[in-house]
């Protein structure tokens, strides 16, 4: 595979989850109609983005329940692999304790759930007009998710916040991958500054593709998200960007620029592991 053509699909998300799963699968089978290969969910795309909503639309993710069996159906359906964004994932320990996660189902084209992909770094936010703690409900992850895509393509997977670690991004380059999907909701106060700032920072120093996207904007909404679904290339070039409104935007990677791309600028290669590691021990406050 030397090229990969993608779609985001920046939907609006509302408070009925039936509407928000056929919203997404119609908005699946128009990409699908355009030529998508691989199709991009954003962060919570079955529920409002918000810890008071998260217990009551989570689900586990298998059979039977109606986000997995709705977005199993979409990926088979149009034969496309889908990361299908995120939802609350509903857990019960082997103490039968329930838990709660911000998970990524990834599909193959047969419909398979091949990967999930639990949020590592729960968002944490305190400013003047934006607080905000995942932590009050949800679990982190504790795995970084590589999912095989073909014959030597692979892609990291991480959502929202976990755009912030680059020791993520860079543990995502030492497995080889291809690119990175981050399905997320920034807010209009961190958007503006931070989240095209951040997609090309990845990009540029794990040289490769990086792909973001997004809720809609609803200005109604207890938690208005940025919008701006992009994608950026090896380069740290924006090759597709949408607007805040609902929008399917696509780009073709072309994967050929990950290796001219890492000839022309060798960072990866001049990397002295030797002096310094991806480890430090910062006193947390
Ligand atoms: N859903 C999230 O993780 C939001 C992250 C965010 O807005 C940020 O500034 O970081």
């Amino acid at each position: 595979m030397s090229k990969l053509r993608i779609a985001l699909v920046q939907m609006l998300v509302g408070a009925n989850k039936a509407q928000n799963l056929s919203t997404a699968s119609n908005y699946i089978a128009k990409a699908k109609s355009q030529g998508a290969e691989l199709v991009v969910l954003p962060e919570c795309f079955n529920c409002p983005y918000g810890t008071s909503f998260f217990p009551e639309y989570a689900e586990p993710l298998k059979p039977g329940n109606a986000s997995f069996d709705c977005m199993a159906e979409a990926a088979r359906s149009n034969s496309v692999w889908l990361v299908a964004g995120s939802i609350p994932e509903e857990v019960i320990t082997p103490d039968s304790e329930k838990k709660l996660f911000n998970s990524s189902m990834i599909f193959s084209p047969l419909g398979e759930l091949v990967s999930v992909h639990r949020k590592i770094h729960l968002f944490r936010i305190n400013t003047e007009t934006v607080k905000f703690d995942e932590g009050e409900v949800l679990t982190g992850g504790d795995s970084p998710t590589v999912v095989p895509i073909s014959d030597g393509v692979s892609c990291g997977v991480g959502i929202c916040f976990d755009i912030r670690f680059p020791q993520l991004a860079l543990e995502y380059v030492r497995q080889g991958t291809s690119f990175l999907v981050y399905p997320g909701a920034f807010n209009v106060v961190t958007g503006p500054v931070h989240w095209e700032l951040l997609a090309k920072a990845r990009a540029v120093d794990s040289q490769q593709f990086v792909v973001l996207c997004s809720p809609a904007r609803d200005e109604s909404a207890s938690y208005v998200a940025w919008g701006h679904s992009m994608v950026v290339d090896p380069w740290g070039t924006a090759i597709a960007e949408a607007g805040v409104g609902e929008e399917v935007i696509f780009a073709t990677l072309d994967l050929s620029t990950i290796a001219s791309t890492r000839q022309k600028v060798p960072v990866l290669k001049g990397t002295r592991t030797d002096l310094y590691a991806m480890e430090w021990n910062l006193a947390r406050k």
